[in-house]
């Protein structure tokens, strides 16, 4: 079952192709779409709710046909659009009201489901103040509340988390999160930040000019390549431990990769041993351990960690696009260590 299928499709403004014959297939979840900025993003966005025709391919949103369907998919379909656009002098619960009736919701239904939308998206106690005086993060919430108040089946989020600091962002990507798995609304969330979507996404498109870079689901980016991440004592013996360590493992055949965060602090300290070399499977990654354990032992060396690491979306895509032009920030550094600990 796809929520989202397009086919060639194709957006050629005078100067620039925006979309390049771009073929995907969007199941139900939470899909992000990443591309740097400029990539065709907001132009698939509004070619999905039928807002503007494409030169040339078909897609479909819930089944319905973009060309001939704008009308019924945008009943169906909720959009948060990229760019402010809350006028200042009404409150919250006013314009999700309105826009709720704009979409055909009777006037006692729109109030209700506006205050419970507001209650969901952390908005009600400032729901009758005037938005000029919001937050970037109000206001990105309540552009989140208009595109959920009429209970869409999918949602169209374009760069929910541009102008949020650090908790901001994750705030409103675990909201994004929620709205699928509490609601069961199915969600596109686009970003230009590679790293962001990790977390909150099933399935990940990647484009690029406008064509297709990757498609896979999360797992599949992360999990393509598991590592063992070690770090272990010096002793007097072996003054470089770390250094003692990584010739034992590669004698033994193991690989070792590169820390991928160097200059972070301590990540001189740390070896990444690839588990997918010796396999992949959990017998393989159980030799890989006992071959590190052992090693360890022998070199007389204090252990000082060995856990499970998994690639970052981005340090896949490094290894597939050596010259990708998007915009990599945003990943979150990691101080000599890993988030996925055994
Ligand atoms: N109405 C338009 N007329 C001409 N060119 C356009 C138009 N809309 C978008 N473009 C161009 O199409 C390309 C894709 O733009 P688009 O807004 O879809 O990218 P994006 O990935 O959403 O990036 P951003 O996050 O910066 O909006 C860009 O080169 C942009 O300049």
């Amino acid at each position: 079952m796809t929520v989202i299928a397009t086919q060639s499709l194709t957006m050629r403004y005078p100067r620039v192709t925006a979309l390049d014959r771009l073929t995907v297939d969007i199941t139900p979840g939470v899909t992000g779409l990443v591309g740097a900025n400029g990539a065709g993003k907001s132009t698939l966005i509004k070619i999905l709710l039928g807002l503007s025709p494409a030169t040339e391919g078909t897609a479909s949103v819930l089944g319905m046909d973009v060309s001939r369907d704008g009308g019924a998919i945008r009943e169906r379909v909720g959009y948060m659009p990229e760019h402010d656009c809350l006028p200042p002098d009404v409150s919250a619960t006013e314009f999700v009201v309105h826009m709720a009736r704009m979409s055909g919701l009777p006037p006692t239904a729109a109030r209700e489901r506006t205050a419970d939308t507001l209650r969901h998206v952390g908005l009600y106690e400032e729901r009758y103040r005037a938005m000029g005086g919001y937050s970037t993060g109000m206001k990105q919430r309540v552009k989140l509340a208009q595109a959920l108040v009429h209970d869409p089946r999918l949602v169209l989020l374009d760069e929910p988390t541009n102008g949020l600091d650090p908790v901001g962002r994750d705030d409103m990507l675990d909201l994004i999160r929620r709205v699928y798995t509490d609601f069961g609304i199915s969600v596109l969330v686009t970003s230009h930040l590679l790293g962001e979507l990790e977390r909150t996404c099933d399935h990940v498109v990647v484009i690029d000019g406008g064509k297709l870079l990757r498609a896979s689901t999360t797992a599949d980016f992360t999990q393509d390549a598991a590592l063992l991440a070690v770090e272990v004592t010096d002793t007097d013996t072996h003054p470089d431990g770390t250094a003692a360590l990584r010739t034992a493992l590669t004698s033994a055949g193991l690989t070792l990769q590169a820390p991928t965060e160097a200059g972070a602090p301590g990540s001189g300290h740390l070896l990444l041993v690839d588990v997918g070399a010796a396999g992949g499977a959990d017998a393989g990654a159980d030799a890989v351990h006992d071959t590190v354990r052992d090693a360890v032992a022998d070199l007389g060396l204090g252990l000082i960690r060995m856990e499970h690491r998994r690639h970052h979306i981005s340090e896949v895509f490094q290894d597939d696009t050596p010259a990708p032009q998007l915009e990599l920030a945003g990943t979150r550094p990691q101080e000599g260590g890993s988030d996925d600990v055994a």
